[in-house]
C-alpha cells in the first residue's frame, strides 16, 4: 500500500458523502461523458458556460472546471468570469488545456486563464509540455510526447504557478513541485479510444478538489479512481464501446478495496 492510499480512500468517500456541485465549462464532445462520470462518482454536474450566467453560477458551485476543447470568444468569457469568481471566493478550479499546442488562439486563451491561478492543471504530456515550454506541439487533442519528455517541465510548471500539475497517459503523474511526485500505473490501453475521457477526468478532478482541501491528494484520488475503474472494466470489455459503459458502472460501484488495490502498485 502506498503512503497516499489512505488519503485517496478518504477523498473517494468525501465525494460520495458531499456530492459536490461541479460547474463544467467543457467542450461539446465531452459534455455527456463528463456529466455521467461525475454522476457515477457521486458528484453533481452542471454544464453552464454562457457569460450571462457563468459567473453567477460559479458562486453556487463547489468547484469550476474550464476546458478549452471547443472554445470560442463567448466561451472564453464565460470561463474567465467563472474562474475569477471561484478564485476570489477561494474555491478550487481546474484547467484542462485541450490541444493547447495546436493554435495561437488556444495558447492565448490559456495564458489568460493561467493568470487566474488554477488549482490544478490536468492535461496529456503534449499539453503540459506546451504550457511549460511555450512551444507548439501535440497532435490535435492527442499527445505525441511521453511522460519522460515532460516530467521535469511539469515539476517546474507546478513550482512556477503554484498549481498542482497532473500529466496523464499510459502512466499518470501528479506534482506540486515540492512534495515527492506521485506516479500511477493502471487503467486500460484502450482508454484513449474513448473520446473525452481525459476531459471527464478533469471534471472528476473538479469533484475531488471540491470535496477535499488538499488539492494534491484530491487530484491523485481522481486519477486513481478513473484508472481503477478503467482497469476493472477493461477485464471484461470487448472494445471501446463496452469499455465506456463498463467504466461508468465500475466507477459507480468502486469501493475502498478496489481503490487500494490500484493505488498501492
Ligand atoms: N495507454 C494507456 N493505458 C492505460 N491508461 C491510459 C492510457 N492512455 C491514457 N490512459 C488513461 O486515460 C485517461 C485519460 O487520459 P489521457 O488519454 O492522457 O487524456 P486526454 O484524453 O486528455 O489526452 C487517464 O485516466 C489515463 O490514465
Ligand atoms: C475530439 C475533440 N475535439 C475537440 S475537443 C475533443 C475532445 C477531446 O477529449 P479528450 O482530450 O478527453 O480526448
Ligand atoms: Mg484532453
Amino acid at each position: 500500500m502506498s503512503h497516499i492510499t489512505p488519503a485517496v480512500i478518504a477523498v473517494h468517500a468525501a465525494v460520495r458523502e458531499q456530492a459536490p456541485l461541479v460547474q463544467c465549462i467543457t467542450n461539446y464532445v465531452s459534455m455527456d461523458l463528463a456529466a455521467n462520470v461525475l454522476n457515477a462518482a457521486g458528484a453533481s454536474p452542471a454544464m453552464v458556460h454562457d457569460p450571462r450566467e457563468a459567473g453567477e453560477f460559479a458562486a453556487l458551485a463547489g468547484a469550476v472546471v474550464a476546458n478549452i476543447g471547443t472554445l470560442s470568444p463567448r466561451w472564453v468569457d464565460g470561463m474567465l468570469d467563472s474562474v475569477e469568481v471561484a478564485r476570489d471566493a477561494n474555491k478550487p478550479w481546474v484547467l484542462d488545456p485541450v490541444a493547447v499546442g495546436a493554435t495561437s488562439y488556444r495558447r492565448e486563451s490559456v495564458d489568460r486563464l493561467l493568470e487566474l491561478d488554477p488549482t490544478v492543471i490536468r492535461g496529456n504530456a503534449s499539453e503540459v509540455l506546451t504550457i511549460a515550454t511555450r512551444t507548439a506541439g501535440g497532435k490535435g487533442v492527442d499527445s505525441d510526447a511521453s511522460l519522460d519528455d515532460v516530467r521535469e517541465h511539469a515539476d517546474a510548471l507546478a513550482k512556477r504557478t503554484g498549481s498542482i500539475v497532473a500529466v496523464t497517459g499510459p502512466e499518470d503523474y501528479v506534482t506540486d513541485g515540492e512534495r515527492e511526485p506521485i506516479a500511477l500505473r493502471g487503467g486500460d490501453p484502450r482508454m484513449p479510444l474513448i473520446t473525452a475521457l481525459g476531459c471527464s477526468l478533469s471534471a472528476l478532478v473538479g469533484a475531488c478538489v471540491a470535496a477535499h482541501d488538499d488539492a494534491f491528494e484530491a487530484t491523485t484520488a481522481a486519477l486513481a479512481m478513473l484508472s481503477a475503474a478503467g482497469e476493472i472494466a477493461g477485464a471484461s470489455a470487448e472494445g471501446p464501446g463496452s469499455l465506456r459503459w463498463r467504466l461508468l458502472d465500475e466507477l459507480a460501484r468502486l469501493d475502498a478495496g478496489g481503490l487500494a488495490q490500484h493505488v498501492g502498485r
